[in-house]
């Protein structure tokens, strides 16, 4: 048991899956695994362990946001010996050559936040994907005939911005090639550097910040099927 998690030792898998929201986790353990059991119900932060193509996996929510994510990644590793951790999330895009729908793999990840600003007292951290996962994701899309998109993606503080004053919050980044902003990347790939595991964060662009286009719920689900079958691939690989 960890503060946050209710999960006996030896029930969590040492690849796991993290989506932002618990309920996308049952989706997960429903549809594609086998023999499953569900280790945590603690904050209805759901966690599941089964097999995947005969190989055991776990599957965990994780929340919204830097702190959330840092909480849950802390535990699995540091209580539960979790080695392989895979963030399957959506992101927006404001990049005028990345598409809703598109399957991204962030290969390093900006962020606003200044939580490693304050760990690396002001100095710059550049947090980066496993390249064993990011290479295993990358062949795995290939052989799903997935045209994923890799490169930098951005972790940000701020879901709603405030456009009267800042009309247009992601300029900079998209003028530095950044393919999009989701929320938990940039925490999940410090805390793997800072404890001998390794992360990979897939993402799904599900809405286009500067187009306004959206998928529909129906649309999202089946485009998320996508990037999960990418994550299960690519956790059975490791
Ligand atoms: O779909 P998930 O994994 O939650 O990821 C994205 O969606 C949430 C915002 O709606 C943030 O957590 C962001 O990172
Ligand atoms: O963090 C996120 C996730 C999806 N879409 C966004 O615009 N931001």
């Amino acid at each position: 048991m960890s503060a946050h998690n209710e999960a006996k030792m030896g029930e969590i898998a040492e690849t796991i899956l993290l989506p932002g929201d618990p309920l996308r986790a049952k989706y997960i353990a429903d549809n594609f695994l086998e023999d499953v059991v569900c280790y945590n119900q603690v904050r209805n932060m759901l966690g599941f362990t089964g097999t995947y193509k005969g190989k055991r996996i776990s599957v965990q929510g994780t929340g919204m946001g830097v702190p959330s994510i840092s909480i849950y990644a802390h535990e699995l590793i540091n209580q539960y010996g979790v080695k392989n951790l895979i963030r399957i999330g959506t992101c927006g895009s404001f990049n005028k050559d990345v598409h809703v729908r598109d399957v991204i793999l962030s290969m390093t990840s900006c962020t606003d936040s200044a939580i490693n600003k304050n760990l690396f007292r002001g100095m710059d951290y550049a947090p980066c994907a496993d390249f064993g996962l990011l290479s295993d994701a990358h062949k795995a899309a290939v052989e799903k005939g997935v045209n994923v998109k890799v490169g930098s993606t951005l972790t940000s503080d701020i879901f709603y911005h405030d456009l009267d004053n800042n009309p247009e919050p992601f300029k900079l980044w998209a003028d530095y090639g950044v393919l999009a902003v989701e929320m938990e990347a940039t925490a999940l790939y410090t805390l793997a550097a800072r404890f001998n595991a390794k992360a990979l964060a897939i993402m799904t662009v599900s809405d286009h910040i500067l187009t306004g286009e959206e998928t529909s719920a129906d649309e999202r689900q089946t485009t998320l099927n996508t990037m999960i079958e990418i994550g299960l691939e690519t956790a059975i690989r490791q």
